[in-house]
């Protein structure tokens, strides 16, 4: 089998201090391994300048090349447009996104940077597989230095209505880079509908199929690979915890008092003060509720040094503190508010402990802690999902409770509705989205992607003639 090579922003080399805990860094470190290959992007670190050469790392079969960011590529390219552009323009946050030219200038150097250190490392029969908003320009500035290897694109986020995305300034070359790449991954039907509208409508582009287009020279597949998650581990993970410290203290802890959790990167696209508010209306309008439930919410901080995160931190301490000065009492807190970052093991516990899994995000490309919930429960005391309905999950996940996450008194409703809700019903909306939740695993949607990837033939393939009328028009640049 060929080599894959992989490029993301965060690259997870094994027991580097800069691993997260994003679902790209969780989702990736597996599907590498059956292959072989490189692994690029990247380092995590900064230092006064940008590294004049990778890092090579080589671990078993995967060899990870990374390199340290300047100060100036750090905050222009990671801070600035990645996560003050795209991020909140592809959250439909257009009230949140900076348009500045100087970060876009950066955007497009470190992109152009990467492509340059990429480029020796690639072999004639790579296939070459980028993830993620960070990314976009790269298949453009890879084909523009002679790379004609299949190249596949995959955005974990969501992908932002046409009118939305008409706001940003770039949006022309940011689409035209995308049809640099020969296959397109997304994560829903609602994220390829919008990409096609933009194809059809804006760039007057062909569109063939369901799934391939013509636009901008190049023939391009796109097409829906909703992420999924490892069901198995997750669920032998839930099952050890009870056995550990931490998961063992909390229900201790709980005693007979139903629990609700929500686990969510501190990140305003995830609805934390939506939710809090919604908590605040649910212990208003269903006052029984009051010194028996609480909500824990684990928050782990993120992009701290973007300043809409740094507002949105505030925000949450203050709504924190006015729950739990409201509502508290002396032997019972509402609302557990964590910014600590915890294990998928532990986590895994906290899950299973807990009767309600509360996952709101305002927009979410997936949202793979919905999923890890279900795979964590009890299958004979399965706790209740409560679901926003613009999380990806929502789409294969729709046994859950789906909510409207700025309808307080509809979240407020769901929650108590999880509360009070039959164990025969809780079963059968639990056996529904766990039945989805194994089916479509992680390796399914590694495998869905690579064959897509693997079925657009190599230079080498159309040089000899093979699959001569499926080939692929260059690029255009
Ligand atoms: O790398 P960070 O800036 O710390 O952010 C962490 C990751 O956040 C985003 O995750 C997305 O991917 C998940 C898996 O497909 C998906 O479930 C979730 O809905 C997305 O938000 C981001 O897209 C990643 O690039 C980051 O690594
Ligand atoms: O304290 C924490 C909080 C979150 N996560 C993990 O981070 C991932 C978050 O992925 P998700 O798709 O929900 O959102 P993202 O952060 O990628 O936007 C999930 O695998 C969580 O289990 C974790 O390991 N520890």
């Amino acid at each position: 089998m060929s080599r894959l090579v992989v490029v993301s922003n965060r690259v997870a080399v094994p027991d580097a201090q800069s691993a997260t805990s994003g679902g790209l860094a969780v989702a990736l470190r597996d599907a590498l391994q059956s292959c072989g290959g490189i692994w690029f992007g990247w380092s995590g670190r900064t230092a006064a300048h940008t590294a004049d050469e990778p890092t090579i790392a080589q671990v078993g079969p995967v060899t990870y090349a990374t390199v340290d960011l300047g100060r100036k590529d750090y905050n222009e390219y990671y801070n600035g447009f990645a996560n003050r552009t795209l991020w909140p323009l592809f959250h439909y946050r257009l009230d949140l996104a900076d348009f500045s030219h100087e970060n876009y200038q950066g955007y497009r150097r470190v992109n152009s940077l990467f492509a340059e250190k990429l480029r020796p490392l690639i072999e004639d029969d790579d296939h070459v597989w980028v993830h993620d908003y960070h990314l976009i320009p790269l298949g453009l500035e890879l084909r523009a230095r002679g790379v004609e290897q299949p190249m596949g694109f995959y955005l974990h986020t969501p992908f932002p209505a046409m009118e939305v995305l008409l706001a940003l300034p770039s949006h022309e070359l940011l689409v035209k880079s995308l049809c640099a790449y020969d296959v397109l991954g997304f994560q829903t039907e609602n994220d390829l509908r919008a990409f096609r509208d933009y194809i059809h409508y804006e760039v007057g582009g062909d569109l063939l199929d369901d799934r391939t287009f013509q636009a901008h020279g190049r023939l391009v597949r796109a097409e829906v690979f909703p992420i999924g998650i490892e069901a198995g581990q997750m669920e032998a993970a839930a099952e050890r915890a009870m056995e550990l410290g931490a998961a063992r203290r909390l229900d201790r802890s709980l005693g007979t008092r139903p629990l609700m959790i929500g686990v969510d990167r501190l990140d305003y696209s995830k609805g934390i003060p939506e939710r809090f508010r919604s908590f605040e209306r649910f212990l208003d309008t269903y006052p029984d509720h009051r010194g028996q439930v609480s909500m824990m919410q684990i928050a782990p901080l993120s992009r701290s040094e973007v300043p809409e995160y740094k507002t949105i931190r505030e925000t949450l301490e203050g709504l924190a503190g006015y729950i739990n000065g409201r509502y508290g009492d002396f032997d019972w807190m509402p609302l557990h508010y964590l910014t600590k970052n915890f294990q998928r093991e532990t986590l895994a516990g906290f899950f299973r402990l807990s009767r309600v899994g509360v996952v709101t995000p305002l927009r979410d490309g997936m949202n793979l802690v919905a999923k890890e919930y279900v795979a964590s429960q009890d299958p004979n005391y399965p706790g209740v999902l409560v679901l926003s309905r613009f999380a990806g999950a929502a789409r294969e996940l729709d046994a859950a409770l789906l909510v409207n996450p700025l309808d307080h008194d509809g979240v407020a409703a769901a929650l108590n509705k999880a509360l009070i809700m039959s164990l025969d019903e809780r079963r059968e909306r639990w056996n529904a989205m766990y039945a989805r939740v194994r089916e479509n695993s992680l390796e399914r949607w590694r495998e869905r992607f690579l064959t897509a990837l693997r079925a657009v033939p190599t230079p080498l393939a159309v040089r000899s003639g093979a699959d001569a009328e499926a080939s692929v028009p260059a690029a255009v640049l």
